[in-house]
């Protein structure tokens, strides 16, 4: 069994808005997305998604919750990716464009998601009522999703995928 890749995904809101980033390159190009990336050897979950966070658009969160843990298979691949998102209300720093994101505030209710990762639509409105989430998806290539498994919960728990397991989703 192969070991998951550890992402961070970092979401800004402030009442009726959230920051997102144009991604410039790499894995996502041309979908707004929020802030994230690998964790890297040494660091915690939350300290990388600082670092991303910093690195992608200059800001630095006052303090991050993690809200979120979604589980991402492509076809073909054996490596799964786990995303664990976080989101904050206040921050240091003003918003600048990076070397892979060009950042822009965005109201609440017109989310672009047309030009953002198609699971996106499932799981915002979760994040967006201010709720935790927890999900799996199967992705055919980049845009087709052949899965969907999502549940809002209390409480994070990262054995997700054995629920979902035991109960025959995945
Ligand atoms: N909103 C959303 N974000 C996703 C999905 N899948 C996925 O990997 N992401 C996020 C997690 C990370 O924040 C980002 C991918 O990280 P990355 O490959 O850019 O990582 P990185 O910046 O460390 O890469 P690199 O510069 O080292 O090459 O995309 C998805 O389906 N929806």
């Amino acid at each position: 069994m192969v070991a998951n890749k550890l992402l961070t995904l970092v979401l800004i809101r402030q009442c009726n808005r959230v920051l997102l980033g144009y991604k410039k390159k790499g894995f996502g190009v041309g979908r707004w997305n929020g802030f994230g990336g690998k964790v890297e050897q040494g660091e915690t979950i939350q300290q990388a998604a600082a670092r991303e966070l910093h690195e992608e658009c200059g800001v630095e969160a006052h303090s991050l919750e993690e809200i979120g843990l979604l589980k991402f298979e492509f076809v073909g691949d054996p490596q799964w990716l786990e995303v664990h998102v976080f989101t904050a209300d206040t921050f240091k720093g003003e918003p600048t464009e990076s070397e892979e994101m060009r950042p822009q505030w965005y109201n609440i209710h017109s989310i672009p998601f047309n030009d953002m990762w198609p699971d996106d639509k499932y799981w915002f409105p979760i994040f967006l009522k201010g709720a935790k989430f927890s999900g799996y998806f199967k992705f055919e290539g980049h845009n087709n999703i052949l899965k969907t498994e999502l549940k809002e919960v209390e409480k994070l728990h990262y054995n997700d995928y054995e629920h979902f397991k035991l109960n025959g989703i995945v």
